[in-house]
């Protein structure tokens, strides 16, 4: 059943368009952020990330990528502040990386790509569900951090661990007791705009919040995302890399900055 979509050539990011017209949209992401062409905003505030470690339930191949999913039935997991108004709740985080550590970031910083991208998604607590945030066009507030090549990044290894249970798609294992801060960077200086999912259904429902700062991943700790699978345990084996979606037409937008 390869008709889902998907980042080879018969299914990838160029054929989106056919099954998701919204592809070539007004609002897509990711973007390149040209950093002289970002603007400073006065109301932006610095973000404010409050995660609580018994909220994370499980960790699953789903095809794509691999995620932790989190519980959001109450507000213990929340991201308040920065560009957003209100309250959105922590429903997952996942990676996208390359084949090489020479690209797998979506979003790019002045044409520069990274190895790796982590995505926080929240959704907006003003609406019921993140299944009924996901399409409203402030449904949803996604974290960016990306993942530069140096050290071991010991904050990893819990993720890492874990992928020999989550190897083929559809494959998932309990993962609890994990705290996302421990992921992010030391400075959440952020570049935002608004966007879309940067997977089908490509809905133009997220207000991006990109991270000024990269985390460190070891160019061995990268081996270890591309041993994934995209495939299931009763297909021909294919290496889950280059899951990533290529920067979209700016369409007049541009990236603001909380000023210096
Ligand atoms: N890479 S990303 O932009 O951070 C991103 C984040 C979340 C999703 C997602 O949740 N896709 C399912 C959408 C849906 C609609 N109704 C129920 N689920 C896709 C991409
Ligand atoms: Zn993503």
């Amino acid at each position: 059943m390869s008709n889902g979509w998907g980042y080879a050539d018969h299914n990838g990011p160029e054929k989106w368009c056919d099954n998701f017209p919204i592809a070539n949209g007004p609002r897509q992401s990711p973007i390149d952020i040209q950093t002289s062409g970002a603007s400073y905003d006065e109301s932006l505030k610095a973000l404010k990330l409050q995660y609580d470690p018994s909220t994370s339930l499980d960790i699953l191949n789903n095809g794509h990528s691999f995620q932790v999913t989190f519980a959001d039935d109450d507000d213990s997991s929340t991201l308040t502040e920065g560009p957003i108004s209100g309250k959105y709740r922590l429903k997952q985080f996942h990676f996208h990386w390359g084949a090489s550590d020479d690209k797998g970031s979506e979003h790019t910083v002045d044409g520069k790509c990274y190895p790796a991208e982590l995505h926080l998604v929240h959704w907006n607590t003003e609406y019921p569900s993140f299944g009924e945030a996901a399409s409203k066009p402030d449904g949803l507030a996604v974290v960016g951090v990306f993942l530069e090549i140096g050290a071991d990044n010991p904050n990893l290894q819990k993720l890492l661990d874990a992928m020999d249970a989550i190897k083929c798609k559809g494959t998932q294992t309990s993962f609890t007791n994990f705290d996302p801060t421990i992921l992010l960077p030391e400075s959440l200086d952020y570049w935002t705009y608004l966007g879309s999912l940067t997977t089908p259904p490509l809905h133009e429902s997220v207000t991006w919040i990109v991270c000024k700062q990269s985390i460190s991943v070891s160019s061995d700790q990268m081996k270890k995302f591309r041993s994934l699978l995209f495939t299931a345990d009763d297909e021909e084996a294919c290496c889950m890399v280059n899951n990533y979606r290529p920067p979209q037409p700016l369409k007049g937008r541009y990236a603001s900055a909380r000023p210096p």
